[in-house]
């Protein structure tokens, strides 16, 4: 199974929502408490999700609100500087400020993320600066489930989701959840189900699509029940080391391995796996391919400092699939 995108489209993809920093333990191995030193990076679901793709090799765009600071500025040039198309990220006005997310890395295996996301300017879009003109010239819209949390960003995606539609570009909804955002499960699960049932493509974890249904220990079965109901064609249901599988409209489930590495952190992981994935889907690749791509991708970004700049390229991902491959024949 393939997706058939437009072909005469200026943009692979634009994402819409939070470009934001993140300041990674210099310290491995060593609670948040004890660590002294921060390297900071671009950061933000969306944002690293456009950071990928462009390092791939896709024209990427981006929408969404930035501090008229420092921080921003910063944001602004990393972005322009490995090829994403800024033209559309707003200068907030009003004082908000960048969100921050400092990681801990107390072991490859226990990793967490502290988040500052009071006032951030991400979540201050406004409708009124999502242009229909810009949206049109994409072949996908990337809708990161973080920029519903909370109004005006709420209704601008609400807005881009439309535009969207009506110009037939395709909707890939990353559920992307972050409690620390949200009033209540409820009012995720509102706003999730809403926009994932127009959505063309629906990613995310187990976990998260728990959230989106408001259950706990929800099944993959019952998911794509629910989903195929509405728009989804694909729907991409995440199992950390475990894996992933892609199931289609049509009935198809595709099984994704992870590649087992030599993990330096967990986090970086969905982000590069979702640009590789849509990489190989809008370049014409079939969905087990993809599933190759994304997971390869994510091996090589959980064994790397950072999740934006750490993203690979494609010469990168082809040599893990290809060495991985030789591996598995020569151990038959
Ligand atoms: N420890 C690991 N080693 C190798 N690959 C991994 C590892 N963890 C995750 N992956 C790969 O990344 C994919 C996505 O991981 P996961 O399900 O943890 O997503 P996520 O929770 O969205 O990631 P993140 O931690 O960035 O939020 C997995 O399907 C797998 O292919
Ligand atoms: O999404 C965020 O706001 C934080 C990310 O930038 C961070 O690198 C991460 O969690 C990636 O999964």
């Amino acid at each position: 199974m393939n997706l058939q995108f437009h072909s005469d489209r200026e943009f692979d993809l634009i994402a819409i929502g939070r470009a934001c920093m993140d300041l990674n333990a210099v310290e491995y191995n060593c609670p948040m408490e004890e660590t002294m030193t921060f390297k900071k990076y671009v950061g933000g679901s969306p944002a690293n999700i456009a950071i990928g793709s462009s390092k791939l090799g896709l024209k990427a765009g981006f929408i969404g609100k930035i501090a008229n600071d420092q921080h921003g500025r910063f944001i602004e040039q990393y972005m322009r500087g490995v090829g994403v198309d800024t033209s559309n990220m707003v200068i907030d006005q009003e004082g908000h400020k960048t969100g921050l997310a400092f990681t801990e890395i107390k072991s490859p295996e226990e990793c967490s993320i502290l988040m500052y996301r009071d006032e951030v300017a991400d979540l201050y879009l406004q409708p009124s600066e999502v242009d229909e003109d810009y949206i049109k010239k994409a072949k996908v819209l990337l809708v990161s489930g973080t920029a519903l949390a909370k109004s005006p960003s709420r209704e601008a995606v609400l807005k881009a989701i439309h535009l969207a539609k009506k110009h037939d570009v395709k909707i890939v909804f990353e559920l992307d959840y972050r409690g620390y955002t949200w009033v209540s499960p409820e009012e995720t699960s509102v706003y999730y189900s809403l926009v994932a049932e127009q959505a063309d493509v629906v990613v995310g974890t187990r976990d998260e699509f728990d959230v989106m249904e408001n259950v706990t220990e929800g099944s993959n079965s019952e998911t794509i029940n629910h989903l195929f109901k509405y728009s989804p064609e694909l729907v991409v249901i995440k199992h950390g080391v475990e894996g992933s599988y892609a199931y289609s409209k049509s009935g198809e489930t595709f099984r994704g391995h992870a590649y087992l590495t030599k993990v330096l952190k967990t986090f970086g992981a969905g982000d590069s796996y979702a640009s590789a994935f849509l990489y190989a889907l809008i370049t014409g690749k079939d969905i087990e391919t993809a599933l190759k791509f994304g997971s390869a991708s994510a091996a090589i970004v959980v064994s790397k400092h950072s999740s934006s700049e750490a993203m690979p390229t494609v010469v990168e991902i082809e040599q893990l699939i290809a060495d991985r491959s030789e591996k598995a024949e020569q151990t038959v």
